[in-house]
């Protein structure tokens, strides 16, 4: 029996490929498994039992992912499974920017009891006119799975795009429209655009990365939107940007003290994957990456270690070792596995970075005591019988 722990509400369809071999309901402590959303994992204890965590989300900033590593707990994401839902909020925050909707429609609600509404909308709507997307420019900042969405669409939608990601994979730029201009210095996009997206992930080298000096580039006017985390744009300098006048509306998906007091700022309380579509989605794609990783050893979509798939184990047995990736730790495994009279049939070996992991199919069964010498493989992280 395997204990599972949600941190936070995991979609039932998801859950329900569950075997009767999971235990669902198991405690954050006694956890084999875990599946998060937003939950905050930096300051929670990693227990020595734990094998995985699967985020039914892109984001990973909420999970410290090298100290999983290091204990050998693998992280895995769920790539592409709610860009959608988060393309179609992009596509309604430039909407949402161009007219005043939000206020046209209070407005509308403070005049329910009017007896004369129908004449007097015809007074008041020019206060909430605007302008149209069609025709203007868009820079999309990060074109990955919800980038490339957002700039296909936009393209669609008659929008003359402009896209940046200096490390967008051969395979990724095949899926954007040849529409979609390809920007290789992001201050064109801040000096050309008319609407800014951000798409790209929270890490140290992205944090602020919409600051003073990007706004000083914009066009006067600009709409900036932020689907991906709040600490990509250096709230403090749009206070500045948005009482200039040089950004015109800001549309953030995350609320925080600074945000939320913003003005001509439009804030979505974290909505972006919230559909049942997306929620589905993450729930199934994580369910089946922790049972592939569980029954059968495979990485797929992990975040802190390799893609690692040896397909299901044919074989009598087969061994699953974390290790850092370091020399002489594959031929000391071999050793240890050999000095036991255990044969192995086909092995397979990745690393990413300082890590390392590397799946064995064995001819013979492993007792305790191999276990424990492998363990002391100098450089080895955690061994587990997968079968
Ligand atoms: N609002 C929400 O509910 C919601 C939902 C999903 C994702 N997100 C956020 O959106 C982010 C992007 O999601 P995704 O699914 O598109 O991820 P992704 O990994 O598919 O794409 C991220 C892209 O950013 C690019 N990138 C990295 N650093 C860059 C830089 N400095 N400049 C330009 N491009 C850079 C990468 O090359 C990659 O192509 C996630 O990390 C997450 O934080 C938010
Ligand atoms: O789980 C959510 O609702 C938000 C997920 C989103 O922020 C993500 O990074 O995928």
């Amino acid at each position: 029996m395997y204990n599972i722990n949600c941190l936070n509400n995991i979609a039932g369809i998801g859950l329900d490929l569950f075997t009767t071999d999971y235990n669902k309901d198991a405690s954050y402590e006694e956890a084999d498994a875990v599946l998060v959303r937003s939950a905050k994992m930096h300051d929670m204890e990693l227990s020595d039992r734990l094998l995985a965590i699967a985020r039914a989300g892109a984001g990973v900033n909420n999970i410290p992912l090298d100290k999983c590593a290091e204990k050998g707990i693998v992280v895995f994401n769920t790539p592409g499974a709610n860009a959608n839902a988060v393309k179609e909020q992009v596509i309604l925050a430039m909407l949402l920017a161009s007219r005043d909707y939000i206020g046209a429609v209070d407005w509308v609600k403070a005049n329910a009891d009017d007896a004369d509404i129908a004449k007097s909308t015809e007074k008041a709507k020019k206060a909430f006119a605007g302008t149209e997307i069609l025709g203007k420019k868009l820079g999309v900042i990060g074109l990955g799975a919800i980038g490339a969405m957002v700039a296909n669409s936009a393209a669609a939608l008659g929008m003359q795009v402009y896209g940046y990601d200096p490390y967008l994979s051969v395979n990724a730029a095949w899926s954007i429209n040849r529409d979609v201009k390809h920007i290789v210095n992001v201050e064109d996009i801040y000096r050309e655009c008319d609407y800014i997206t951000i798409h790209v992930p929270a890490l140290d080298s992205t944090k602020g990365m919409i600051n003073k000096a990007a706004f000083n580039m914009m066009k006067d006017g600009v709409v900036v939107i932020n689907c991906a985390r709040d600490i990509l744009v250096d709230e403090n300098a749009m206070v500045d940007a948005l009482a200039s006048g040089k950004v015109k509306k800001y549309v953030t998906d995350f609320p925080n003290t600074l945000s939320v007091k913003l003005e001509n700022t439009i804030v979505l309380p974290h909505l972006g994957a919230s559909t049942k579509e997306a929620e589905d989605n993450c729930a199934v794609m994580a369910v089946k990456e922790l049972r592939d990783y569980i029954e059968n050893g495979n990485i797929r979509n992990s975040v802190n270690y390799p893609a690692c798939d040896m397909g299901v184990c044919t074989n009598t047995g087969r061994i699953a070792v974390c290790h850092k990736n370091i020399p002489s730790v594959i031929s000391n495994i071999t050793a240890v596995l050999g000095a036991a009279g255990v044969n192995i049939s086909d092995m397979l070996n990745k690393s990413r970075n300082d890590y390392a992991y590397s799946l064995f199919d064995l001819d013979d069964a492993v007792n305790a005591d191999v276990i424990k010498k492998l363990e002391e493989v100098e450089g080895v992280i955690k061994v587990r019988v997968v079968k």
